[in-house]
């Protein structure tokens, strides 16, 4: 029989930067209410996806081995929810590049669902809309509706919220991977605990952040960075003080955890410095690996062309 070979649909989704991460009191529903400032970063992954007789999910890239490529992966997630939507069987072949560190506090499998859904729509030409589209991203985690969303937002809720925030210029970032993965909800659970020991310091409010963003200066930006998260990564990877106190030895502006970890996050003045704070890291022996990204970039977008990123 003639089969019609199906064209995939290739989207690009990026990582994210918390560059403000206030995490209120733990809520009835086992979430934190956030005020989180996302920015989007240009390490990313790229999902294909493709008609086929059956669901299936195949990863590539570095951290492949760590992701699952079945009903656990949010992709298979996503696509089985927009299929009931659609009231179709989810018969589609799902392949992951990825550039995202995985369990590393950068939202990877947040940008694997939201390019899932972004593909799938114009896969099986449902033509959603924003809002529907938004829906679908907060239902299969706090993080995918940002993934969409891309460029610099502030999030509250659970951090689902968005409103777009002004942000001018483009900032130049070194990530510092780190060898293994941190839980989100492991992590919340122990910033739970350091506050029923303790009184771990609380950020205040993200206004002045948000001036320096719209400022564009990233040395105005740089001592304002901050995230509740991070006393409770660092209980749980003590090893991530001596990364922090490298990248800034080595000239970057300011360091911080990126989200819940172990991924460390330094902002640099320019390109150039961004270069030379990532190969001093390299060398200091205090990571598995270094990328260096900018930022804002756009959310989960259809590409025609997989390129390296
Ligand atoms: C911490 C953040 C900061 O941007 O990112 P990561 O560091 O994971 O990338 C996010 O809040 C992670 O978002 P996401 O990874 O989508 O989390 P979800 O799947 O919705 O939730 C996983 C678990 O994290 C905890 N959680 C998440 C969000 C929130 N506002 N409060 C929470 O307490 C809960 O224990 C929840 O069961
Ligand atoms: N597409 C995916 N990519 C990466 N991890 C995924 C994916 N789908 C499900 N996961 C699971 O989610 C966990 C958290 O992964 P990830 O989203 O990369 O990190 P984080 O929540 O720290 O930003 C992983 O340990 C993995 O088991």
């Amino acid at each position: 029989m003639l089969s019609v070979v199906p064209s995939p649909v290739i989207v690009r989704a990026p990582s994210k930067v918390n560059l403000h991460l206030g995490v209120g009191d733990l809520r009835e529903d086992g979430y934190h209410e956030l005020t989180s400032v996302f920015q989007a970063l240009s390490l990313s992954d790229d999902v294909r996806v493709s008609d086929a007789d059956e669901l299936s999910v195949e990863v590539h890239g570095e951290d492949a081995r760590a992701v699952p490529t079945d009903h656990r992966n949010l992709v298979w997630q996503a696509a089985e929810l927009l299929a009931e939507h659609a009231g179709r069987r989810p018969d589609v072949a799902i392949s992951i590049r990825k550039g995202i560190p995985v369990a590393g506090g950068m939202a990877g499998g947040s940008a694997d669902a939201a390019a899932t859904l972004v593909a799938l729509d114009a896969l099986w030409e449902l033509g959603l809309d924003r809002a529907e589209l938004v829906e679908f991203a907060a239902r299969l985690g706090s993080d995918v509706p940002f993934s969409l969303h891309g460029a610099t937002a502030l999030g509250t809720g659970r951090g689902e919220q968005l409103l777009p925030v002004l942000s001018r210029n483009t900032f130049h970032w070194v990530l510092a991977l780190a060898k293994g993965g941190l839980s989100t909800p492991t992590v919340f659970r122990e910033l739970d605990r350091l506050r029923a020991d303790g009184n771990p310091p609380r950020l205040g409010g993200a206004e002045d952040l948000m001036h320096a963003l719209a400022s564009g200066d990233a040395a105005t930006l740089a001592p304002l960075l901050g995230n509740d998260l991070q006393p409770a990564a660092l209980s749980l990877a003590p090893g991530l003080r001596r990364t922090l106190r490298a990248g800034t030895n080595a000239g970057a502006l300011a360091g911080i955890v990126s989200g819940s970890g172990p991924t460390c996050a330094f902002l640099c003045a320019d390109a150039e410095a961004a270069v030379a704070v990532g190969a001093e890291l390299a060398g200091a022996g205090v990571c598995r690996t270094v990328r260096i990204a900018h930022g804002p970039v756009p959310g989960a977008r259809v590409i025609t062309h997989e390129t390296e990123h």
